[in-house]
Formats: C-alpha cells, sequence, structure tokens
C-alpha cells in the first residue's frame, strides 16, 4: 500500500525560506531526525528534525530519545511527520529554530547492534574477482542475502577524523605477515537502514511486515583496510579490517519521506528466484528505491572537493525489507536503533563504483585528481564524503546531508 499523501506535495512551502530552495537536501516533505545541540556546549543534546538550514528541537514535543520513537509503530511516526508538517508549513506561526551552522551533531540513536551486508552484487562480483579470482561470486550469493555482524562502538557521526589503524598485513610473497599500519584504506559507498519496532527473539516476520520495521535511512561509510582485510577474512569473516571506524551522517531520513522513491524489485528472470519468505506479489511491487549515491574526494592541497563515482541504491540485489526479513527469519531480535548496512553499492559501470578497491581495479590503476595529483588508496589528511538525494518530477529532492570523513596519520 502507499503511502503518498500531502506531505510529499511538492507544491507545499515552508515558512522556514532556505527549505523553499530546490538545492536543498531538507525541503518541508523531508523532515529527517538527527541529535543535536548548541556547538561548543554542554547543552543536553535533543532530537531535532532538520528544515532547510535549520534545525527543529523537539524537546518541548515530549521527545528525548530517538530509540523510543523508532519503536512505536508506523501509524504513530505517520502521524508525527504530519504534525511537523503542520507546524512548518507555510502559514503556520513561527517557532524557534537553530541554523545548522551554530548546531553539533553525535550519532543519531544507540546503536545495540550493527549488521553489514553485501547487497551490491557489482561490488561483490568485481571484490570477488580481486579476492578470489577462480570464484568471484559464491554459489550462496543468489540465495542468501549475505552478511556479518559489525561493530556498533566505532560507529562514529560524519566530520570525525579517524585515525589509520595498523593491522597485520601478509603480501603473497612474504613467508610472514607484519604488523604495521594499513596502505589501503579505502571507502565503501553504503546506506544504512535504521531499525524501528523489531521484534521480539523467536518470533520472526514475513516479507510485507517488513516495511513496518523500517525507521529510515542514513548515508554510512564502511571504511575498510584492503591489505589487512585479505589475510584475516577467512573463515570467519570481515573483522579488524573493517572495525576501526564507521562514518554515517547525523540525519536519519525516514521511509516516510522516501515514498515517492518506490520502484518495482524485480530479479532476473534466468537467476534463482528469491525463496518464498523473501517474496510476495506487494514486495515485487514496490520494495526498491530510486535514491542516487556519490562518492567524493579531496586532498589537502585541493581547493574543492571532487566526485569519483556515482551509483543508485537500485542496483542493489537484496531490498531493504528482504535484508530485515531474513536477518530476523531465524528468530534473531532487531532492536529499535539497529543499523544493517546495505553493503557497497556499486552499479554495473566502471565509474559507478563505490570503493576505491574498484575505481582503481584493486589498486593497480592510480585516479587521477583534477590537479593532476593521483591516488590509489586514501594518504594521511585526505577527505572522503558521501552524498545521497532521491529526486523525480512532481516531487521535491529528498537529500540525505554530508556523510564525510578524514584520515589521520597512525
Ligand atoms: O567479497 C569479500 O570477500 C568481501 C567484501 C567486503 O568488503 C565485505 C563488505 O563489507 C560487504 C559490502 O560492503 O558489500
Ligand atoms: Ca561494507
Ligand atoms: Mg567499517
Amino acid at each position: 500500500m502507499s503511502h503518498i499523501d500531502h506531505t510529499h506535495d511538492a507544491a507545499a512551502l515552508s515558512w522556514v525560506a532556505s527549505a523553499n530552495d530546490p538545492a536543498t537536501d531538507f525541503p518541508l516533505q523531508n523532515l529527517p531526525f538527527c541529535s543535536f545541540r548548541s556547538k561548543g556546549t554542554l547543552e543536553p543534546w535533543r532530537v531535532g528534525v532538520g528544515i532547510g538550514d535549520q534545525i527543529l528541537d523537539l524537546s518541548t514535543w515530549g521527545i528525548a530519545d530517538l530509540n523510543a520513537l523508532m519503536a512505536r509503530p508506523a501509524s504513530e511516526r505517520r502521524a508525527l511527520r504530519h504534525r511537523l508538517f503542520d507546524t512548518l508549513k507555510a502559514g503556520a506561526p513561527e517557532v524557534e529554530l537553530l541554523p545548522q551552522a551554530q548546531a553539533e551533531y553525535r550519532v543519531p540513536c544507540r546503536i545495540g547492534d550493527y549488521t553489514d551486508f553485501y547487497t551490491g552484487i557489482h561490488h561483490a562480483r568485481a571484490v570477488g574477482k580481486l579476492f578470489r579470482p577462480d570464484n568471484p561470486l559464491l554459489p550462496n550469493y543468489q540465495w542468501v542475502p549475505i552478511g556479518y555482524h559489525g561493530r556498533s562502538s566505532s560507529i562514529v557521526v560524519s566530520g570525525t577524523p579517524l585515525r589509520r589503524p595498523k593491522g597485520q598485513v601478509k603480501s603473497p610473497e612474504a613467508e610472514a605477515p607484519v604488523f604495521k599500519p594499513s596502505a589501503r584504506i579505502d571507502c565503501e559507498l553504503e546506506l544504512g537502514l535504521y531499525v524501528g519496532p523489531g521484534n521480539a527473539l523467536g518470533e520472526p516476520f514475513g516479507i510485507d511486515e517488513a516495511d513496518a520495521h523500517a525507521f529510515g535511512l542514513t548515508l554510512l561509510n564502511d571504511w575498510s583496510a584492503r591489505d589487512i582485510q585479505p589475510w584475516e577474512y577467512q573463515p570467519l569473516g570481515p573483522f579488524l579490517a573493517k572495525n576501526f571506524g564507521t562514518t554515517v551522517s547525523p540525519w536519519i531520513v525516514t521511509m516516510d519521506a522516501l515514498e515517492p522513491f518506490r520502484i518495482p524489485f524485480t530479479r532476473p528472470a534466468e537467476d534463482p528466484q528469491p525463496l518464498p519468505y523473501l517474496d510476495s506479489p506487494a514486495h515485487r511491487a514496490g520494495a526498491a528505491y530510486d535514491i542516487e549515491l556519490e562518492v567524493w574526494f579531496k586532498t589537502p592541497s585541493m581547493a574543492a572537493p571532487t566526485r569519483l563515482s556515482r551509483s543508485n541504491l537500485r542496483h542493489a540485489y537484496w531490498s531493504l525489507a528482504q535484508m530485515l526479513t531474513h536477518h530476523a527469519s531465524n528468530g534473531c531480535n532487531l532492536q529499535p536503533g539497529d543499523l544493517l548496512g546495505t553493503g557497497t553499492l556499486s552499479g554495473p559501470l566502471p565509474d559507478e563504483a563505490g570503493s576505491l578497491l574498484e575505481l582503481t581495479l584493486g589498486g593497480k590503476q592510480p585516479i587521477t585528481l583534477p590537479d593532476g595529483e593521483q591516488r590509489t588508496f586514501m594518504l594521511d589528511g585526505d577527505q572522503l564524503g558521501l552524498r545521497a538525494f532521491a529526486e523525480k518530477p512532481g516531487f521535491r529532492r529528498i537529500g540525505f546531508g554530508p556523510c564525510d570523513g578524514l584520515i589521520l596519520p597512525a
């Protein structure tokens, strides 16, 4: 069932002038959540809603905690969206706002558990070719939404610098590994799905109930040390190559805001079709999303960032609903605020790759930047940013805000 209503009406304007700018990430139709306070103060953190270049403070609305809001049923969350819309629409009485430029942010909610999936089949093929030339796409890939349990303690908000990790690295010629700073720090272009109400332990839910458990999306950069990863990841999966830092944007764009950007979920006829617990007519009708994704990069000597790649969530092999349903299918309990990474969302073309590993063909072909500098992986002082937005004629552009990181020396 579609939930497109008057809060998606492109003609609706806000009394916040910056929200009516066609280029803003946060028009009246978006209303993303964050956790914020005035920059440089020790004020308590508050739940906020982004509107243009301002923040609406929800502390006087009785909303002190995003996890508690995430736990509420989808119908209540939709009712809150309607109240926010009515408060911020043109003609409503103006209330006090905080300029985003005067705010600082933290990871927006308590993330109890973080799981990273692998739904980008073009990434899986490309990385598989590099790590397992004889066996790039493992036979389970088209049957199971593959994932691994990540670590939530090292999830940081956009703008937080990360120290280059040290780890065990073994070059193919060497007899033994050495412990040293990683020389292959990479990004991964992902979206993160924040879980809504979730399920009790031992009580899975069906694919058609999955939407009720999806709260919203964020940009997610799953930083990866590509020289630590191949040595440590078999047989138990990614570990220290992945958990030294994961950057999320400060903002959670609700699934309600993204409703107009649903598209059919398709599976090529020649591929295995999803097992019945991951398939339904309603799921096929609209479980995928058309969301544009970008990777931007800047060295210390560049005046402005340059775009390295662009892709789209539509290329994901498994849907957000399938990630949720599969994760809970054994009775594992998902909880409000849990974060599910989509996996690296590379598109089919070379310039749609969501990692430097792919963009540089395994580090063999450096990228030449606009000022002539070259890069394979991140050097100290380099900055990398992810961006995302959904756009469609007849609707306002829904943006995701920044997801930026900087690599510091080891
Ligand atoms: O193919 C592999 O062995 C590993 C690939 C990854 O880097 C794992 C990962 O984080 C999943 C993803 O982002 O798609
Ligand atoms: Ca990943
Ligand atoms: Mg990571």
